[in-house]
């Protein structure tokens, strides 16, 4: 019999993630294996993969290991590579408190989109500096059955098409990805947001991620509508001069995000380390095929 391989289950507003902690990079965790322990019913269950690197010793991330010492390698549940996962940096931080490499306090976090800075804060939440969102032109239209609605295109370093509808239920099951058009707009698939308003500086939101279906949040999606409802509110931070804050409720919990006018967002929220375990080492290797 091998080796167990450690896992945590973490989640952050119910996005939900096994925790790899594999600091040299060691494990073949490959497509299959991610999609085996993402499986809710044959495998432990979740929205996707932290993979916990040392940023040294994976190759998409040892540039970026003077700054951050760790990487995350973010996997969706399909075992699909993502660039960012705005929720799942929050719970990698709280791992690293977790396991004593990290105290409370601020650190970075080396991810495909960059390296990020977050806060651990005394009461709980955490809060990640998430960059600076991208809009690019050209409209873009969801559809779920016979309705359709224009959607603000924006980038979080992962794509997303930001809808806003008359009622969440509108969005459907979700059980499938819903189209999104022109096709051309998004060649890498798409994470689909379905918002309506809860009052001033105040939506909700349902998410259809590319690669895991429908989850219970989504951070990167969080930030796309908080700077969707900005620019359709008037209250764009660039051109006002003023942070604008959001309160983006999912139906995991709330996120609150600002923005600011130098167009660098900030998204709080919990991140919670729920178990730990141990992975047959054998199973997974047939799971990998
Ligand atoms: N749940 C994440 C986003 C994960 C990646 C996404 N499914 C993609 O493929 O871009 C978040 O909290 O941001």
């Amino acid at each position: 019999m091998s080796t167990p391989i450690a896992f945590l289950k973490g989640h952050g507003t119910e996005n939900d993630f096994v925790i790899v902690p594999d600091p040299e990079n060691a494990l073949d965790l490959s497509r299959a294996a991610v999609a085996a322990l993402c499986d809710r019913r044959a495998g432990i269950g979740g929205d996707g993969v932290l993979h916990v690197v040392r940023s040294a010793a994976h190759p998409e991330a040892r540039a970026m290991a003077g700054e951050a010492e760790w990487f995350m390698d973010y996997r969706n549940g399909d075992g699909s590579v993502a660039e960012m996962c705005g929720n799942g940096v929050r719970v990698f931080a709280r791992y690293l408190q977790h396991a004593g490499h990290v105290a409370e306090g601020d650190l970075t976090i080396a991810t495909r989109a960059g390296v990020r800075t977050v806060h651990i804060a005394k009461d709980g939440d955490v809060t990640v500096g998430m960059g600076r969102a991208r809009l690019p032109e050209g409209d873009v239209t969801v559809t779920v059955d016979e309705r359709s609605w224009p959607a603000r295109n924006v980038n979080m370093g992962n794509p997303h098409a930001v809808a806003f509808v008359a009622d969440l239920a509108h969005a459907g099951t979700l059980y499938d990805a819903p189209p999104v058009s022109p096709r051309a707009a998004y060649p890498d698939g798409v994470n689909v947001e379905f918002v309506v308003d809860r009052g001033p500086r105040h939506v909700a939101m349902r998410v259809h991620e590319r690669g895991s279906g429908e989850t219970r949040s989504c951070g990167t999606g969080a930030c796309a509508v908080a700077v969707a409802a900005a620019r359709r509110d008037g209250t764009d931070p660039a051109v006002t001069g003023t942070p604008a804050t959001y309160t983006v409720d999912v139906p995991g919990g709330r996120l609150v995000i600002t923005e600011r006018p130098d167009g660098e967002i900030e998204m709080t929220g919990p991140a919670v380390i729920v178990a730990e375990g141990a992975i047959d080492a054998d199973w997974l290797a047939r799971a990998s095929g």
